[in-house]
């Protein structure tokens, strides 16, 4: 039987956290189709709460005024890797979270603690019911959300690498002002005091700036199974 195999069966939990553009979404989404293991997104949660937010008239400049707001939006997460999804209140959220509205907003309305609580909450539940193993990915997965993850993962990669990536997904973006937008969120992110953006401790840095994106999945597919082989 291979270590593929086994690994599928185990109900490993994987923590993947890093800054923008590092990779977290293609990789993690990429090794948990590979190895059976469910998927979530906390960024798009993150996103969902903030667009919730922004369409029902909450000033989001005022975190009193977002966190009596924050337990009003129904957040569901589907954790297929092959098709994950995103509703708000029933609705698809899946475009608009993506919006540079939202993203320009995510980090102020994701640094409020009410908000957290709440998120966190969602996120700890949807990694309780995968019983077959999931892996997680965000900022603060290995700090907080999940601190007995089985394997934690902490990508990192230059910024020009990471502001040329994120550009190549927008025809004609700016580069230079599209690297000058991931180093302010990564800087709030960083640097707000509820479980803020940070590398657990035991986790595993992978800086994946001279690596392609199959090199990082495999690496992060090899960490795995060793996991599983050493369990
Ligand atoms: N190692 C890599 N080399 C080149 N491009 C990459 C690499 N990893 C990810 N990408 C690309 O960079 C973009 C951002 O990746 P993504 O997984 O969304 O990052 P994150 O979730 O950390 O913000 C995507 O278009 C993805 O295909
Ligand atoms: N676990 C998490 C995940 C995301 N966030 C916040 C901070 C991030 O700037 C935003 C958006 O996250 P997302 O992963 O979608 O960001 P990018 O894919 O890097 O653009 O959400 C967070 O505070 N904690």
């Amino acid at each position: 039987m291979s270590t593929t195999v086994e690994t599928a069966r185990s109900s490993v939990i994987v923590a993947i956290d890093g800054p923008s553009g590092t990779g977290k979404s293609s990789t993690s989404k990429a090794v948990a189709a590979k190895l059976g293991l469910s998927y979530l997104d906390t960024g798009a949660q993150y996103r969902a709460i903030t667009w919730w937010m922004l369409t029902n008239g909450i000033d989001v400049s005022n975190p009193e005024e977002i966190a009596t707001a924050a337990a009003k939006p129904v957040i569901v997460s589907g954790t297929d890797p092959a098709a994950p999804t995103i509703t708000v209140d029933g609705e698809d959220a899946s475009g608009p979270i993506r919006t540079q509205e939202v993203t320009s907003k995510v980090s102020a309305v994701s640094a409020v603690p009410e908000v957290r609580t709440l998120i966190t909450a969602l996120q700890r539940s949807i990694a309780a019911a995968a019983t077959g193993g999931i892996v997680v990915e965000g900022r603060d997965i290995g700090t907080t959300v999940l601190p007995d993850a089985d394997l934690k993962i902490f990508l990192t990669a230059s910024p020009e690498a990471r502001a040329a990536r994120r550009s190549g997904e927008v025809k004609g973006s700016d580069l230079t002002a599209t690297r000058e937008a991931l180093i302010k969120r990564d800087a709030a992110d960083s640097g707000r005091k509820t479980s803020p953006l940070a590398k657990a401790d035991d986790a595993v840095e992978v800086d994946t700036t001279e690596l392609t994106l199959q090199q990082v999945i495999e690496c992060v597919v090899t960490l795995v199974e060793g996991k599983r082989v050493a369990a």
